[in-house]
């Protein structure tokens, strides 16, 4: 049960389980345990160039990409964090390639645990900010050993997800279906303090995210909605827009709960393989839950991202999110529902982004 350090959190759950949320004792004794790892790492981060945690870790991952030191010190967090406590069944992480049981002699719990321990991984050695995305699931009943197909739910399945960002402060922003909270560290006390009680996407923006290095890998309506973006006051939408890329997928987002704004990582042609850049399970899930609980929302570019029935533990996925009226007009921009003519001058032959891209 919840020491001095996440007595808020323990009394928000305990709250929101009166509200309705569907909060059993093991739910709100696994989330305390993630919310102490991810203050664990929180510490790790923050020790920088003096803890022995920047570089590579010289080995890849089962995605095929170089597993940062971080990766793996917050991998081992996550998991030692939680499969003591009698409150998971198995984890399912980024950096392994299968679910990982709780230990054969360690009680096994109700749920699914998933997560991307360090998000963002390019920032660390950067002294950009980082962060940790987990999602958690209800194991199906009547399974005794945990399989890979128990974690293959919808997203709509998720009965708490959430994400910490280690920014300027470190910030738990966290849903189990009554809205979004965000607490912040107490780095003098060690507590989560419930700073943000109810996180909202504002509805109309003007900032866009999206790595524009890719823009000649793109599909037309991808191209369309940036190309309208930046034509700005003059062009169809009427207003100038501002562009943002932290390359952290946890950093993004958190800025769009605050301010607003819309994220985009499209499939593209670069990878023609790859449906896209970011993960279903532990990346885009997550996300989706916290953004449709904030008023916002989040697709795959053509469907909601919570219908969607997994295929597999790692899988990419197009992933857009943010303020709903901008998801709403990419999703008819894929659909073809709204077939106003438009000319893309910065992206034919001679146009700014052909030039770029050589
Ligand atoms: O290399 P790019 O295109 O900037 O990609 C950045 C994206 O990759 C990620 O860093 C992937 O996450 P990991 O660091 O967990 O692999 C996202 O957070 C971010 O949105
Ligand atoms: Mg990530
Ligand atoms: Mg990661």
């Amino acid at each position: 049960m919840p020491n001095a350090d996440t007595v808020t959190i323990a009394r928000w759950l305990i709250h929101e389980g009166r509200r309705g949320a569907g909060l059993d004792d093991g739910l709100i004794a696994l989330l305390i345990e993630v919310a102490r790892a991810c203050k664990i790492v929180s510490c790790r981060v923050a020790m920088g160039g003096l803890g022995d945690i920047l570089g590579t870790a010289g080995a890849v991952n089962v995605q095929g990409e170089e597993q940062a030191r971080l990766d793996v010190i917050a991998d081992d967090i996550f998991r030692r964090g939680t499969e003591f406590g009698g409150h998971v069944g198995a984890v399912a992480s980024e950096e392994q390639e299968e679910p990982v049981p709780v230990p054969a002699h360690y009680p096994r719990g109700d749920y699914l645990l998933l997560y991307d321990p360090l998000d963002g991984s390019s920032n660390i050695d950067v002294n950009v900010s980082v962060g940790s995305i987990f999602s958690i699931l209800r194991r199906p009943e009547g399974t005794d050993a945990v399989t890979t197909a128990d974690f293959l739910q919808p997203g709509h399945a998720q009965v708490a997800a959430g994400y910490a960002i280690y920014g300027p402060s470190t910030m738990l922003v966290l849903t189990v279906g009554t809205g979004v909270a965000g607490f912040t560290l107490d780095p003098v006390h060690g507590d989560f303090v419930l700073t943000h009680p109810a996180l909202a996407v504002p509805a109309e923006t003007r900032e866009f995210a999206v790595n524009a290095s890719n823009s000649r890998f793109w599909e037309p309506p991808v191209r369309r909605y940036v190309q309208e973006c930046l034509a700005g006051a003059e062009g169809p939408r009427g207003k100038d827009f501002n562009m943002r890329w932290i390359a952290s997928l946890v950093a993004e987002a958190h800025r769009i709960l605050i301010r607003g704004g819309v994220f985009l990582y499209p499939r593209d042609t670069k990878q023609p393989r790859r449906p896209g850049r970011l993960r279903l399970l532990y990346e885009a899930n997550p996300i989706a839950f916290l953004m449709e609980q904030a008023g916002g929302a989040c697709s795959t570019g053509e469907r909601r991202m919570l219908d969607l029935v997994p295929d597999s533990l790692h899988q990419r996925i197009p992933l857009v999110f943010g303020s709903r009226e901008e998801v709403e007009r990419i999703e008819r921009y894929h659909t073809a529902a709204d077939d106003t003519p438009h000319d893309m001058p910065l992206f034919n032959a001679r146009g700014l982004f052909r030039t770029m891209a050589g």
